[in-house]
Order: C-alpha cells, then sequence, then structure tokens
C-alpha cells in the first residue's frame, strides 16, 4: 500500500463502543483499522474508542493488549511511536456482560456520559457471537445508551439459515430502527467491488453490452490458500457456503447484476441488489447436484508446503461434512440475465488466494479472421493486485492479417492516485459518518438466506457428503463438471488448455 494521496476529512467527534473487544476481530480487524484512520487525521482527538467484554481488564491492561495486538497486526511503517501512544489514549475498557441487564451497565453509562453532547456519534459495533446480538441491542436501549445519533453495527453472520437470520434481525430490530442498522459485508468495502458500480454505469460501452445478448457467463471465484487459521470451532459449524457464499459472494453477484440505480443513494442501491436476490431461480433441494458441487480438502500443498486435510485440522476426532469448498450455478430469472449462468465458487487450500469476477463475452462471427473469434473475457480482480483487464485482438505487425490478442484495459488505478486500503477502515468510518450505503440492509441478507437455505436443507438430507480434494488444488472435479455440463470451463482450465 502507497501512502495515500486522497486526504480524508476529518469526522464528527464519536464513541466507538466494541463488544466483543478482546477478541480476535478486534485485534485483528478493528482496532488496527482505527489506527490507520487516527494516522491519516480522519479521527479527531477527542473520539473515545470503548472496548467492553466480560474478561476483568481495566483500561492499562486493555490499552496494553490493544498495543501489543496493533504492533501485530500493523506494518513496521504504519507504526510511530507517538501516533501509537495518542492513539492509545482514546483507547478505554468496561467489563460487561452485555446479554446481561445485570451486568455493568452503569460503569458503561458512566463512561459515555463524561463526554455526552447531542451532537456526539455513538456507534455499538457488535462483534460477539450473533446469538447475543437481540440482548446487547435491548441492554444498550433500555439501559438509555442509544442517542439520536447512534448506530448499531453487526457483524457477520447474521444467523446460519433464514430463521436464525429473521431472529437476529428482529431482535436488533425492536430497538433499533432499520435505518441505524449497519450489516457489515466487508467484500463491499473493498475498493475493487465498488469499482464495478463505477465499470459498469459509468462506460456507455459496457452498459449496453451487460446483458444476455452479449454475454454468455459469469464467473465469481473467492479462493483462499489458507486452512482453518484456529477457526475450527466457528468454521466446522459454518462451512464455505454460509462463511463466503451467502454473504460475500452473493453481494458480489448483485453488483455484477443489478440494474441501473436511480442513484447512488444507499437505498437506491439496495433496493437494486435485492431485486437480484429476489429474482434468483430457486434451486430444488431433492436435485442439488445439477446446480452445486461441495467438496472438503484432503492433505496435499499450498504454497510448496504440505498441509494435513481438513479432519486433521479440527480438534477432536469426530468426522464431518462440512464442506471447505463450494462451486454453484445461479441463474437470474430477469429480463436481462435470463439464461447466463452465473458460477459462483468459493474454498479454503486453494492453489493461490485470490477473488476475481471473469465476464465472459460471447464468441463471434466466423469468416474473416478463420474460424469464430472467441468472446472477449474481462476480467476483474478483486485481489490481490486490483486489476481490470480486457483482451482485445488487434493485427499482428507485418504483412498478412494474423492477430495478436493485447490487454486493453489494466491496471484498476494508478497505484499513486488510489491507496488500497482495508475494507474495514471505510466501513468503520462510513457507520460513524451515517452512509449506509456500503452495509446489507435487512431484505439483501433475508433474500440472501431464502436462496441459500434449500442447499442447505438438500445437503441436510443427502446420502452422500462432500466430495474429496486434494489441498492445493482448485476443487473437486464435480466443479469443473458442472460447468462442463454447459459446454462451459472454469478460468485457469481454459488458461490451462489454450
Ligand atoms: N475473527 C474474524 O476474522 C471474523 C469474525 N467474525 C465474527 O465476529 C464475531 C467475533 O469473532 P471473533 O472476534 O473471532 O471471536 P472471539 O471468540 O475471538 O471473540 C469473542 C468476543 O466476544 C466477547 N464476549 C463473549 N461473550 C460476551 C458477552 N456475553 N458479553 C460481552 N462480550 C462477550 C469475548 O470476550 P470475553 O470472553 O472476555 O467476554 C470476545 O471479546 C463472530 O460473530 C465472528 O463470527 C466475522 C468475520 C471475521
Ligand atoms: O468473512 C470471511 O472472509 C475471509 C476472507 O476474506 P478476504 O477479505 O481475505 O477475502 C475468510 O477467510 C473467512 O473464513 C470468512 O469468515
Amino acid at each position: 500500500m502507497n501512502a495515500s494521496a486522497i486526504p480524508l476529512e476529518p469526522v464528527d467527534s464519536f464513541d466507538y463502543v466494541i463488544f466483543g473487544a478482546t477478541g480476535d476481530l478486534t485485534m485483528r480487524k478493528l482496532l488496527p483499522a482505527l489506527y490507520r484512520r487516527f494516522a491519516e487525521g480522519q479521527v479527531p482527538a477527542d473520539a473515545r474508542i470503548v472496548g467492553t467484554a466480560r474478561s476483568p481488564l481495566d483500561d492499562e491492561a486493555y490499552r496494553e493488549r490493544a498495543r501489543v495486538a496493533l504492533r501485530q497486526h500493523l506494518r513496521p511503517d504504519e507504526i510511530i511511536d507517538a501516533t501509537l501512544n495518542r492513539f492509545l489514549r482514546l483507547v478505554h475498557y468496561v467489563s460487561l456482560n452485555g446479554a446481561d441487564s445485570a451486568g455493568n451497565w452503569d460503569g458503561l453509562k458512566a463512561l459515555l456520559a463524561s463526554n455526552a453532547s447531542d451532537e456526539r456519534i455513538r456507534v455499538f459495533y457488535l462483534a460477539t457471537s450473533p446469538d447475543l446480538y437481540g440482548d446487547i441491542a435491548r441492554n444498550v436501549a433500555e439501559k438509555g445508551l442509544r442517542s439520536d445519533r447512534s448506530r448499531i453495527v453487526l457483524e457477520k453472520p447474521i444467523g446460519t439459515d433464514l430463521e436464525t437470520a429473521r431472529k437476529v434481525n428482529d431482535g436488533v430490530g425492536k430497538h433499533f430502527p432499520e435505518n441505524s442498522i449497519y450489516r457489515i459485508d466487508h467484500y463491499l468495502g473493498k475498493e475493487a467491488v465498488q469499482n464495478i458500480i463505477a465499470l459498469r454505469f459509468a462506460n456507455p460501452m459496457l452498459e449496453r453490452m451487460w446483458d444476455r445478448e452479449s454475454i454468455e457467463y459469469v464467473q465469481i471465484t473467492a479462493a483462499e490458500t489458507v486452512g482453518l487459521e484456529g477457526r475450527g470451532g466457528y468454521y466446522d459449524g459454518s462451512g464455505a457456503l454460509r462463511d463466503m457464499i451467502q454473504n460475500h459472494l452473493l453481494q458480489v453477484l448483485t453488483v455484477v447484476a443489478m440494474e441501473r440505480p436511480s442513484s447512488l443513494d444507499a437505498d437506491a442501491l439496495r433496493d437494486e441488489k435485492v431485486r437480484v436476490l429476489k429474482s434468483l431461480k430457486p434451486l430444488d433441494p431433492r436435485n442439488l447436484g445439477e446446480n452445486v458441487a461441495r467438496g472438503q480438502y484432503v492433505q496435499g500443498n499450498t504454497g510448496g508446503k504440505p498441509v494435513p486435510a481438513y479432519r486433521e485440522e479440527l480438534p477432536g476426532e469426530a468426522p464431518s461434512n462440512t464442506e471447505t469448498f463450494v462451486a454453484l450455478k445461479a441463474e437470474i430469472d430477469n429480463a436481462r440475465w435470463r439464461g447466463v449462468p452465473f458460477y459462483l465458487r468459493s474454498g479454503k487450500r486453494m492453489p493461490e488466494k485470490l477473488t476475481e469476477v471473469v465476464v465472459q463475452f460471447r464468441a463471434g462471427e466466423p469468416g474473416l479472421f478463420g474460424e469464430a473469434r472467441p468472446g472477449s473475457r474481462l476480467v476483474i480482480r478483486v485481489q490481490p493486485n486490483e486489476s481490470v483487464t480486457l483482451p482485445l485482438f488487434v493485427k499482428h505487425p507485418g504483412n498478412g492479417f494474423g492477430l495478436d490478442e493485447v490487454d486493453a484495459l489494466s491496471p484498476l488505478g494508478q497505484p499513486e492516485r488510489i491507496r488500497y486500503r482495508d475494507s474495514y477502515e471505510g466501513l468503520m468510518l462510513d457507520a460513524v459518518k451515517g452512509s449506509p450505503a456500503l452495509f446489507v440492509r435487512k431484505d439483501e441478507t433475508e433474500a440472501a438466506w431464502e436462496w441459500v437455505t434449500p442447499i442447505l436443507e438438500g445437503w441436510r438430507n443427502a446420502a452422500d457428503g462432500p466430495d474429496a480434494y486434494e489441498a492445493g488444488t482448485w476443487g473437486p472435479e464435480s466443479a469443473r463438471e458442472l460447468l462442463r455440463r454447459s459446454g462451459h470451463r472454469w478460468v485457469e482450465d481454459v488458461a490451462a488448455w489454450a
């Protein structure tokens, strides 16, 4: 990352109250995000960051934990001792069981009251297990901590299926109006995902070609090389479908597929995104094999190192049917997209860390240059090395009409113009600013769960489990078969056979 060339406007004074402040997410993502924005001058000097969790710590002990975590998770060149010390002076801690109305709410209230004004923004960030969200929201409201300028941020996962998602949403919704509830999906915070909106709607050429007439299929891949990373307890109860597809990949799909919104306002964008989710053709739980493949990694190699099987990484000896890989074919049943497959896949222990959207345009007519030219393939690389490439055929220099393929457009941004920031930075500050455009609305979450729930149901009733794939490969054969049936191939297979 480069030093930013785009100055960030300071936001209004705020108190950021984090529930789950001793947890992994806070230490690895939330505190580093706030530190970076403080170092860039966006966080005012009188802001406060109030950590809460049950662990009995005082301000100093918590600041020390935060200091260690920041040193561990920031790059060395980001840490300036004087800045770090000034930042830590903004940090406080209240030991509190957020789910218990008899907890130390007076302590939190007294701290917040010590610098209260009608203007001051309060953000309550819930980074605990989601089954506590309803209770925490109730306590915050009933203890009189909610102000007119309060928002509540909810970490994923919002539930584990449609029913539990509704429970979480309704539990929080009883105490906070929907326009103050900010559901985080950190993929929406990624610069390259937001750029899809610009790419589609600021380029009339692409906008006119963005439909079933011109596009043959779309592939959206989020591949990771990592395995469980010590999160086995959570992941084994979740799996790739809930962990990545229901939220991140479906969100990317909505941005790729939505109609032109009437404005860039939060609700205009989210209205269009939810329309896409509601137009997804329902899958039949009794016949999932047609559209869905799932896998679980066995021993193999990633990054040149041997890695154990998923079951060996899990604590305990119990067998597990949890999928670490999913590939599926989604169809959007509307006039723009009818008949165009959207292939989504995500997996752990893949050959590389890569998130990418591939838009395959239809092949041309045969004749002038021999056989029909293959359709162009627009590749939007979300991470790493964000870029957009659109290869074009041009004439090979010299006599005759031989063709060369050249990249017409790349990379996405000039590094000196844009500093790609961790997605949590922008999203956490958007919550302060009261900008919900990049957060997920209740109906979006529920529509996504509605579409995904039949897959969970089908798997629950299936006689077989996930297919095995070797760690360090692109998933099981069934994922390739899924595309082969429609005469398509995953992008790496096309590259390998070209
Ligand atoms: N870690 C990650 O990378 C990601 C995590 N998430 C989600 O974020 C949430 C937190 O994850 P993570 O940080 O990994 O989890 P951890 O288990 O590391 O942390 C949980 C936190 O919640 C606190 N806590 C538990 N019960 C209570 C309670 N009753 N009242 C107040 N605080 C409580 C714990 O502290 P104490 O025991 O002291 O109370 C701890 O600070 C989860 O929903 C997770 O799925 C989402 C995306 C990524
Ligand atoms: O939400 C999650 O995302 C990460 C992947 O995020 P990325 O920004 O690194 O692509 C994933 O590892 C984790 O399992 C999941 O909970």
